[in-house]
């Protein structure tokens, strides 16, 4: 039996599947599609949603989920799916389950950590987060991420389990920070995207990324989430990850919008329901919101990026 399996064989549950079993551990990846399993199986090649690697031979791909019977499962389904996805599976009683995605649910508002805690009571839920773009670590080069749990023992548990030698993991108990700094980013990487689409350059950019990492602050400070955790990996790291680099789906999604074309909507780009999650709660709570709400708006085609930007530089001039 392997000690840790993976669930979820998109491009990023896959990459860790083959980060995790480089060392020689044994790992198994569990696919949903059983024709994709046996493809992986027989070719012993990636998935096609992370084309061109080998897999590592201790790692086993099942596409059978009662059969996977290892304590640490990785979860790396996308947000929008999570809660129906741990409502259909089988017992997760005495497992520990890490949430491996970003976003937050349109139906609950929950980020991925909470929604694990709420839809899996039985099992010891964490996070995995951080910036990380699963072609990177496939290639088996550099990465550091966030590792969120609600004690300090358990974090330390989980340290040493899924650190590699290329995969440096830094552990929090600030479960909320770490996972709604891992939500807001990818909308504020939308904004990023749509700037640079839209052609208002490299400084508007920058106003996005600055003021975008204020408005996630301030959002996360009010769910309780502490400062610090913002400013880490999980926060300001993947922020300027996916802010700048077209490997970024939310931020190539922007550039779409912001060039007036229609995103690749079928690629899992978590910020978009993300605003929308975010824009009921910011309407819910009164938080101030102004770049996640004018995204939304552009998302959901009620105005253009142009319309969005002039919006937001109309708004009275403020103290930083
Ligand atoms: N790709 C990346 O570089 C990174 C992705 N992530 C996060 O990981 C999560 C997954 O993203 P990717 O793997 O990139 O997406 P992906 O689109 O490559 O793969 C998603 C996988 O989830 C499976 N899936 C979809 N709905 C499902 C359901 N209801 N039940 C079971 N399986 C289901 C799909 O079949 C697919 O294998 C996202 O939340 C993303 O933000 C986090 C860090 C890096
Ligand atoms: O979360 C990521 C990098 O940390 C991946 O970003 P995208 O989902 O925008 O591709």
């Amino acid at each position: 039996m392997s000690e840790i399996a993976i669930l979820g064989a998109g491009a990023f549950g896959t990459s860790l599947a083959m980060a995790l079993s480089l060392n020689g551990a044994a790992v198994t990846l569990w696919c949903r599609n059983p024709e994709v399993a046996e493809n992986m199986r027989n070719t012993r090649t990636s998935p096609p949603r992370l084309p061109g690697h080998n897999l590592p031979k201790t790692l086993s791909v099942e596409h059978d989920l009662t059969q996977i019977q290892s304590p640490t499962l990785l979860l790396a389904v996308p947000m929008q799916s999570l809660a129906n996805f741990l409502q259909a599976a089988p017992d997760w009683s005495q497992r520990t389950l890490v949430a491996c995605c970003k976003g937050i649910d349109r139906q609950t508002g929950l980020g991925p950590f909470a929604t694990v805690k709420g839809g899996a009571p039985s099992a010891d839920a964490a996070l995995l987060t951080g910036p990380s773009f699963a072609a990177d670590i496939a290639k088996g080069l550099p990465t550091a991420l966030t590792l969120a749990a609600p004690t300090d023992s358990e974090g330390l548990a989980l340290q040493n389990a899924l650190s590699r030698p290329a995969l440096r993991l830094y552990r929090t108990t600030d479960t909320i920070g770490a996972e709604l700094g891992g939500a807001l980013k990818n909308v504020i990487a939308l904004a990023a995207g749509m700037a640079i689409g839209a052609g208002f350059g490299d400084s508007a950019r920058a106003a996005v990324i600055a003021r975008g990492f204020a408005e996630m602050t301030r959002y996360s400070m009010a769910k309780g989430a502490q400062p610090e955790t913002l400013q880490g990996l999980s926060g300001l790291g993947d922020l300027v990850l996916t802010c700048t680099s077209e490997k970024s789906r939310n931020f190539s999604a922007g550039v779409a919008f912001g060039r007036g074309e229609t995103p690749d909507m079928t690629s899992t780009t978590e910020g978009i329901a993300t605003a929308e999650a975010l824009a009921i709660e910011a309407e819910l709570h009164q938080l101030d919101m102004p770049l996640t709400t004018a995204i939304h708006a552009v998302t959901t085609g009620k105005i253009d990026v142009h319309d969005a930007v002039g919006t937001l530089l109309a708004r009275p001039v403020k103290q930083e």
